[in-house]
């Protein structure tokens, strides 16, 4: 495929790179890498439709290959597609349940949903997203793939600093960059590409990574990348950030093959910057990304989540208690959190997070309405078939009627009359079925529906 590059460019590299530069160049023009992870948040994960016979070495849930975004398993949170590259930024991170992660630059969540997928449903996960559209699909993102012990928010990083001081052991700043590593997935990126550009990225990343040193605690880890090549957006800003923060230190970091070290030349020299990582696409099998891990001195600071819940008025909670009766095997009561009238399992219930805008707060279970309570899509993805007192499968036919908006006929289930069932397809649970009167009626969301 022809991509347009630039000549100042193609000057700029050939000045950086020499010779190399051409192979970067035809690297441009190939096809990209398409890959896929597992979601070890489910049921059974590994039983997918995709071949898994090629495992990418550096992620045990990673695999090469293309995702159609219309399977079941697309639909039901099985997997999710991300280019190789950019798996290994989770590895960085290296998030586990014990810990209190931001992913401040988070949509589409792509990096988030690997972080989530690390934390196994415990500790506390802050995904963040600065751009209103973007963060609705992060927020859609994050529930399809089951996760609970995330907040999704709509803040600028600046609007943090005021509450979340030392606040997180692991941030994430995936940075909005140029995006030159996106050229040959998406050639529209090129259009956009400039010398001023990639000058005025850099200078927002420098703000992204001063609030950024703020929130992170003492003790706490620091991930920075970026999809593109640019030596202003990569070493140099790390550079910048090591000089104007001598508490923070880059840490070495394993190079699988086809990883480069970082170039301290294109920066200020400071040796310490070949503990960056830099893949290029003509060398490593992916679209190129630049990344690098970084501590923060000291001992960390204990915090305290300081509290703020409610409760739940007494009538709602025998809904939910009805409601579970009927249609669950079991139900526990856990940082149920009422806002308007969804019911939400909290990830927190720390007032730090009152004035930001929250698009979800940890697991959606529902909403009350006139005396009754009805379970939302978010909780049927969460859910294990164990967990559900009737699950249904679907035959092709009725998943691709059901997927559209269509109502199933089932004359002969009298057993299911006025239940919430569990409706799965090739044993994914993908969506709830209301039964009455002969039928599952849909309620798939429509904004979901194909
Ligand atoms: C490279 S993308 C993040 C990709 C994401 N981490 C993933 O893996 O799916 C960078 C994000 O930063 C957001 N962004 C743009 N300007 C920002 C700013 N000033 N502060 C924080 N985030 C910003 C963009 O809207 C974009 O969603």
């Amino acid at each position: 495929m022809k991509v347009d590059l630039s000549n100042d460019f193609k000057e700029k590299y050939r000045n950086l790179m020499g010779d190399r530069a051409d192979s970067l160049f035809e690297s441009i023009e190939q096809a990209s890498q398409e890959a896929f992870r597992l979601n070890p948040l489910k049921a059974n994960y590994k039983n997918v439709s995709y071949s898994l016979a090629q495992p990418i070495p550096y992620s045990n849930i990673g695999y090469y290959g293309a995702i159609n975004g219309n399977s079941i398993d697309h639909l039901s949170g099985y997997v999710y597609s991300q280019e190789p590259s950019a798996m290994y930024v989770t590895e960085l991170l290296d998030p586990t349940g014990n810990d209190k992660v931001l992913d401040l630059c988070a949509a589409p969540g792509s990096k988030t949903t690997y972080i989530a997928s690390k934390m196994a449903s415990e500790g506390l996960l802050v995904s963040n997203e600065i751009n209103p559209k973007r963060a609705k699909v992060l927020s859609s993102n994050i529930e399809r793939m089951s996760i609970t012990n995330t907040v999704v928010t709509n803040n600028s990083p600046k609007d943090f600093e005021k509450k979340f001081n030392n606040f997180f052991d692991k941030v994430l700043v995936d940075a909005p960059c140029s995006g030159e590593g996106m050229f040959r997935k998406d050639p529209e990126s090129v259009k956009y590409w400039s010398l001023d550009y990639v000058e005025q990225c850099a200078n927002r990343q420098q703000h992204i990574l001063d609030s950024t040193y703020k929130l992170l605690n003492q003790g706490g880890t620091l991930v920075y990348s970026t999809c593109t090549f640019s030596p202003e957006e990569n070493e140099q800003n790390v550079a910048w950030f090591l000089d104007k923060y001598p508490d923070m230190h880059l840490v070495e970091v394993k190079k699988f093959p086809g990883m480069e070290d970082g170039r301290p030349e294109w920066a200020n020299g400071n040796p310490e910057l070949k503990k960056t990582l830099r893949m290029f696409p003509d060398r490593f099998n992916g679209e190129g990304h630049f990344m690098c891990k970084m501590v923060k001195d000291g001992e960390p600071e204990e915090l305290r989540e300081r509290q703020i819940n409610d409760g739940l008025k007494k009538d709602d909670l025998q809904l939910v208690q009805k409601f579970a009766k009927t249609n669950l095997n079991g139900l526990t009561q856990n940082n149920w959190l009422k806002i308007s009238d969804f019911l939400y399992q909290a990830a927190s219930l720390d007032n730090r997070f009152k004035g930001l805008h929250i698009l979800r707060n940890g697991l959606k279970l529902g909403e009350f309405k006139k005396n009754r309570f009805e379970p939302d899509i978010a909780w049927i993805l969460a859910l294990k078939p164990d967990e559900l007192k009737t699950v249904y499968q679907l035959d092709q036919e009725q998943f691709e009627k059901y997927l559209h908006g269509e109502s199933v006929i089932l004359s002969d289930r009298p057993d299911f009359d006025n239940k919430w069932i569990g409706l799965a397809y090739q044993d994914k649970l993908f969506s709830w079925g209301r039964f009455s009167n002969k039928e599952i009626k849909n309620v798939y969301p429509k904004g979901l529906r194909r």
